[in-house]
């Protein structure tokens, strides 16, 4: 298995007269760290199982490296569960050995490669230790590590970030950064949207189990609402009021964010700024993935929004 693209394609599942996936498609290409968002019950996990195979899609289809998912491919695949999966009994080290070994590695190599995830991820105080003495950040250490161990070409993690301390977040995304850079597509859905907005290259939105909106988080934000960030340290509040269809958001001291109207003039704007005296600061604003977020689940009906 080389490396690859993954590629979700119009991948649809019912759960009785439920619709989990209405065909659901995206792409994660190798090197890259794709953020999967969406409200409790959008369907990330739903398509998560689908890519590993645990669970059967209806219709679509998951591709690596252009060709179907096999069975002998998924053995390729790091997979961090929801539920999480260690047995509470097993020491550590024993563990991650055990699943590398399952994976198909050699005995000398699940060693190397348990021992390795285990000092990478702060372990080795833990490696003789049962699972299930561990702290909850530390067992979800072990659990990044048993998803990791059998140097996988395609990693998919369901919600890694729930729960971990700030130094964990950052072991986590450091992790993540690094398998990426080795150019393995990485897959993680996650509801911590600054986190997601930070780390991801694209980032996917579902809602009730359509993907609403897809692209980097650049373009993302970038096309949605229409504001502006304007610093005029002279202006009396409201100085913005008379330009027709604009609308003051918010004031912070001399820097006040407007919302324009469709066929607003900015330029009108500016002049309106530039009469009280110096601007210091004109800018497009960027709305944060909350923001867009919060928009896209709220649209109604649910409809294809920007595309990869
Ligand atoms: N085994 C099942 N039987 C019936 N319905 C199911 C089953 N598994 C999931 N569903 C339903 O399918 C939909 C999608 O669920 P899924 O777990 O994929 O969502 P999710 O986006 O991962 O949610 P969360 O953020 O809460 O983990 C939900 O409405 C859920 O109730």
């Amino acid at each position: 298995m080389s490396e690859g693209k993954l590629e979700i394609d119009k991948v649809s599942k019912r759960y009785g007269a439920k619709v989990a996936l209405d065909e659901v498609s995206f792409e994660v290409q190798p090197g890259e760290l794709f953020g999967f968002v969406g409200s409790n019950g959008a369907g990330k996990t739903t398509t998560m199982r689908i890519l590993l195979g645990v669970l059967a899609a209806d219709s679509g289809q998951v591709r690596f490296g252009g060709a179907p998912i096999t069975h002998e491919t998924r053995t390729h695949i790091g997979y961090m569960p929801e539920e999480r999966g260690l047995y509470p009994k097993m020491k550590v080290l024993e563990q991650l050995v055990y699943l590398a070994e399952l994976h198909g590695m050699s005995a000398n190599d699940a060693h190397r490669s348990a021992e390795n995830w285990i000092a990478r991820l702060g372990l080795t105080e833990r490696r003789k230790d049962e699972v299930q003495k561990l702290s909850l950040g530390n067992q979800q250490r072990v659990q990044l590590a048993a998803a990791l161990v059998h140097d996988p070409k395609v990693l998919v993690l369901d919600e890694p970030f729930s729960g971990l301390d700030p130094l964990a977040v950052d072991v986590m995304s450091g992790v993540l950064r690094e398998k990426a850079a080795t150019g393995v597509p990485v897959v993680f859905s996650s509801h911590q949207l600054d986190l997601v907005e930070r780390l991801c290259d694209r980032v996917g939105i579902i809602r009730s189990g359509r993907m609403v909106a897809s692209g980097t988080v650049g373009e993302l934000t970038a096309g949605a609402g229409n504001g502006l960030v304007v610093t005029a340290p002279g202006a009396a509040p409201g100085w913005a009021s008379a330009v027709p269809g604009v609308r003051t958001i918010e004031q912070n001291g001399p820097t006040t964010i407007l919302e324009l109207e469709t066929g607003a003039d900015d330029q009108a704007v500016l002049a309106a700024a530039l009469a009280t005296g110096p601007v210091t600061e004109f800018t497009k604003r960027r709305r944060s993935l909350t923001e867009l977020f919060r928009d896209a689940v709220a649209e109604k009906p649910a409809a294809q929004g920007v595309s990869a």
